[in-house]
């Protein structure tokens, strides 16, 4: 649930994505077909409770609404708030959320503890401060699927593999945490007011990988943030300027992976040897 009700002012963009600023990230989806495609990528919901991460107007969410068991929106805006209220006031199994999505606990909306599935046509200014939060969630296993729309070079980046010149931080964290499926690109005139970019769906199937790495989760996460700390150094300089000593680099540095390599070019399997090599 919300902790303390939504902040008075909009959460702050994070540095990973290039800042986008319609108000409230507020381009509302208007191709019908492309609402269908979305709610259908999520699967059979008939008894499961599905999340829905900035619901606007709800045209996904009317969709959506008889499709599933339970449906919680979560909605920042208080005048969207108030027109969901008004338009779901006898469905009784969905509930609006006046909360901001960053700041909200996912865990206590489950029933019986059932993993949840998520959606959302997020607002872009924070899709990976979202896509962070719902990974925290996933660790927990409170997430099981989520089906995402969001700006096209962010999922392509999110989508592409170690070496290639677009995968970064986003891009090892969201493998590290789930299989990522590339469903399908709109244009700009899907959406009032159109965005100036074209978007992605994605459909996350979060299936942590840190048991199989053999890493403590929380300081690995904090190993690969040192790592991919500054794009243009070299991992060893990056772990350098996190008090990794070049004497401790030198001994723990696996033969098979160069001196010189950058974060951006290193497997996640090759991160998790250096790190508990460092260990
Ligand atoms: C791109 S619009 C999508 C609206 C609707 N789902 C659609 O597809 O037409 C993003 C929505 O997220 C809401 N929003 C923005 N920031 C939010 C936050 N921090 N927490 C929850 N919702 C937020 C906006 O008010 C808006 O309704």
């Amino acid at each position: 649930m919300p902790t303390g009700g939504p902040p008075q002012t909009p959460p702050q963009s994070d540095t990973l994505v290039p800042v986008k600023k319609p108000k409230l990230g507020q381009n509302f989806l208007v191709d019908n077909n492309a609402c269908l495609r979305i709610a259908d990528a999520l699967g059979d919901v008939s008894q499961r409770t599905v999340v829905e991460i900035g619901p606007g107007h709800g045209a996904i969410t009317k969709l959506l609404a008889p499709r599933c068991a339970r449906l919680h929106l979560i909605e920042f805006d208080p005048a969207l708030v108030r027109e969901l209220t008004f338009h779901f006031r006898d469905t009784p199994h969905v509930t609006v959320h006046h909360a901001d999505i960053l700041q909200t606990d996912l865990a206590p909306l489950r029933t019986d503890d059932q993993s949840l599935d998520v959606v959302g046509n997020l607002p872009y200014y924070i899709t990976s401060d979202i896509l962070l939060h719902l990974f925290a969630a996933a660790r927990e296993n409170v997430v099981r699927r989520a089906v995402v729309m969001m700006q096209r070079e962010v999922a392509d980046r999110i989508a592409s593999p170690p070496g290639h010149s677009e995968y970064g931080a986003l891009s090892a964290f969201t493998q590290l945490h789930a299989h990522v499926a590339n469903l399908f690109v709109l244009p700009p005139a899907a959406f009032d007011p159109p965005p100036d970019v074209y978007s992605t769906v994605l459909r996350l199937e979060f299936a942590p990988r840190f048991a199989e790495l053999c890493v403590e989760p929380e300081s690995f996460n904090k190993f690969l943030r040192a790592g991919f700390a500054q794009k243009r150094k070299t991992l060893s300089n990056n772990l350098r300027n996190a008090n990794y000593t070049a004497a401790q680099l030198e001994a723990a540095w696996p033969e098979e992976l160069s001196k010189t390599i950058r974060a951006e070019a290193a497997t996640l399997e090759q991160m998790a040897t250096l790190y508990k090599a460092l260990a």
